[in-house]
C-alpha cells in the first residue's frame, strides 16, 4: 500500500492581521501596530499551496476559524446585538477584541498532532487538536478546529479524534510544531520525536519566554494515539533557545523520512538527544542528523530567516526539497548555508524559495502554514476531497479571496462592525466551496 505525506496549509483567514499578541514570538512583537495586508498574505499562502502541487505532491486546504470569535467575547459578558459586542469590547477591552480578530489559525503545524495509521495500534490515523493554551488568541482555536479536522477526515474506518488536552498549563500543547516523525519513507513505521519546552517535574526551563510545549502534553498524545512506547522520544528544547525567540521546535529543527536537520543548540543535552534519537532509529535506510553549527548559522540568523522552518519535501522522482522563506536570501550566513547543502551528500538537492512574508511578520513561516498528513491511498480518498487543491480549486479560492479580502487592514478597523458581516460572508462561502458543513458557530445558531 503506498502512503503519501499530504500537507494541509491553513488558509489565511480575513482578517489577517498584525496585533502583537505572542510574547516570546519576535517577530509578532516587532511587527505589532503595522498594516497588514490578508489580501495579499492569503495569496500568497494560496502561491506556496500551489508551487507544491505542481511539484507533484499532495495538497490539501485548512479553512480558517472564523473571526471575531464572537463566543468568547459574549463568554466574557459583552450582550446585545453582535455589532453591539464588537463596540463595547472596542471601548473597554481592546486587546481582547484583538485577540478574538486573530487569524491565527493559519499556522496549521499549531492545529493538531497527527499519528499515521502504520504507527498506531489499531491502524487508524489520529488526530488531538492543540489546545494552545499559553495564548488566548490561540486558545480558542481549539474547538473550531476540531470541528474542521473531523469534517475533512470524517470516516471512522479511518480515522480517530481525540479531544484537546485539558486548558491547563500542565498541559500546554502546540500540536505538530514539536512533534517530528523519522522513518525510512512514509510507507514504514516511524520514529515519533516529541520536542518540549518544559517537563512540570523539572527546574529546566527558558528564563525570559514561556515554554508553550510540556512534556506532560506530549505523553498524553503519545498515549492516546496508542503509539508503541519503544518508538515515542521526548526530548527537551535547549531553553536557551527559547530566550532567543525559538518558541516552537519548528523553528530550529526540521525533519523528513530518514533526514533530520537542527541546529547545534537546538535541544537540551545535545550530544546525549541526538544519541537517543540515533539509538532508538530502527530504520534500515541512513538516517541523516545534519546539525548546523553556531559558525555556519547563528541562532540569531536562524530566528531572522526562519531557515529551519522551510519544509523539507520528498519529491516524486526522487531527492528532497527545502521549501524555504524567501527572508533566507537576505541572510548571508543562511543563503551560503543552503547553496552549500544541496550540494553536500545528503538527500536534500534543491531549494525553493518562497514569498510568505505576510505570515512571516506574524513568526510563520512555511512550515507553520502546513499540517502534514501522512495517509495511505486509501485514506486520502476517504477524506474529504474538496480540499484537496488542484488547478481548479486554486483559481476558485484565489477568486473567493479577491472578492472578499481587504487589502488593508490596522487594529482600528477591527473595531468597524462591518469588517465582522465581511469575514462571516467570506466563511459561509468558504466553508460551502470545501463542503465542510456548519463548522462554524455562527452557522450553527
Ligand atoms: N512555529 C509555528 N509552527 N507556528 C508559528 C505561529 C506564529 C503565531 N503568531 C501569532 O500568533 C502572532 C499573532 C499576532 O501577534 O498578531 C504564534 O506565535 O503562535
Amino acid at each position: 500500500m503506498n502512503y503519501y505525506e499530504v500537507n494541509f496549509d491553513g488558509l489565511v483567514g480575513p482578517t489577517h492581521n498584525y496585533a502583537g499578541l505572542s510574547y516570546g514570538n519576535v517577530a509578532s512583537k516587532a511587527n505589532a501596530k503595522k498594516f497588514s495586508n490578508p489580501k495579499q498574505a492569503a495569496l500568497q499562502g494560496l502561491g506556496k499551496m500551489f508551487a507544491l502541487s505542481q511539484l507533484g505532491l499532495h495538497q490539501g486546504v485548512l479553512a480558517p476559524n472564523a473571526r471575531p470569535d464572537l463566543k468568547t467575547l459574549r463568554s466574557l459578558g459583552f450582550a446585545g446585538s453582535d455589532k453591539q459586542v464588537i463596540v463595547k469590547a472596542a471601548q473597554v477591552e481592546p486587546q481582547l477584541l484583538k485577540a478574538c480578530y486573530s487569524a491565527s489559525s493559519m499556522w496549521t503545524a499549531n492545529a493538531a498532532t497527527i499519528s499515521p495509521s502504520c504507527d498506531t495500534q489499531d491502524n487508524k490515523v489520529h488526530f488531538t487538536p492543540a489546545n494552545l493554551s499559553n495564548k488566548l488568541h490561540r486558545a480558542i482555536e481549539a474547538d473550531t478546529t476540531a470541528r474542521i479536522l473531523q469534517s475533512v477526515f470524517h470516516d471512522e474506518a479511518f480515522f480517530v479524534h481525540h479531544s484537546p488536552l485539558p486548558q491547563h498549563p500542565l498541559f500546554g500543547d502546540e500540536g505538530a510544531a514539536n512533534h517530528t516523525r523519522l522513518a525510512d519513507s512514509y510507507n514504514h513505521a516511524g520514529l515519533a520525536v516529541f520536542v518540549y519546552g518544559q517537563d512540570n517535574r523539572s527546574e529546566v526551563r527558558p528564563t525570559k519566554f514561556p515554554a508553550r510545549q510540556t512534556r506532560q502534553a506530549s505523553e498524553a498524545v503519545a498515549r492516546s494515539h496508542m503509539l508503541n512506547p519503544d518508538n515515542c522520544l521526548f526530548i527537551q528544547q535547549n531553553p536557551n533557545v527559547i530566550d532567543q525567540g525559538v518558541f516552537h521546535n519548528d523553528v530550529i529543527a526540521i525533519g523528513n523520512e530518514n533526514v533530520f536537520l537542527f541546529h547545534e543548540q537546538a535541544f537540551y543535552e545535545q550530544q546525549a538527544a541526538v544519541k537517543h534519537i540515533r539509538d532508538a532509529y530502527k530504520g534500515s535506510r541512513p538516517l541523516h542528523l545534519i546539525e548546523v553549527s553556531e559558525a555556519d548559522v547563528s541562532v540569531e540568523d536562524a530566528v531572522q530567516s526562519y531557515i529551519f522552518n522551510s519544509q523539507l519535501v520528498s519529491l516524486p522522482n526522487g531527492g528532497m526539497a527545502i521549501i524555504a522563506p524567501s527572508e533566507c536570501q537576505k541572510v548571508d550566513s543562511v543563503e551560503s548555508y543552503l547553496s552549500a547543502l544541496k550540494q553536500a551528500s545528503t538527500p536534500i538537492n534543491e531549494v525553493i524559495y518562497l514569498d510568505v512574508k505576510q505570515s512571516m511578520q506574524n513568526g510563520g513561516g512555511p512550515a507553520c502554514l502546513r499540517l502534514r498528513v501522512v495517509l495511505s491511498e486509501q485514506e486520502l480518498k476517504a477524506s474529504n476531497q474538496s480540499c484537496l487543491l488542484d488547478e481548479t480549486l486554486y483559481h476558485t479560492l484565489c477568486l473567493w479571496v479577491e472578492k472578499h479580502y481587504r487589502d488593508q487592514l490596522s487594529e482600528y478597523d477591527l473595531a468597524d462592525p462591518q469588517l465582522l458581516t465581511e469575514s462571516y460572508t467570506a466563511l459561509d462561502e468558504l466553508s460551502q466551496i470545501l463542503a465542510l458543513g456548519s463548522v462554524y458557530d455562527f452557522q450553527r445558531v
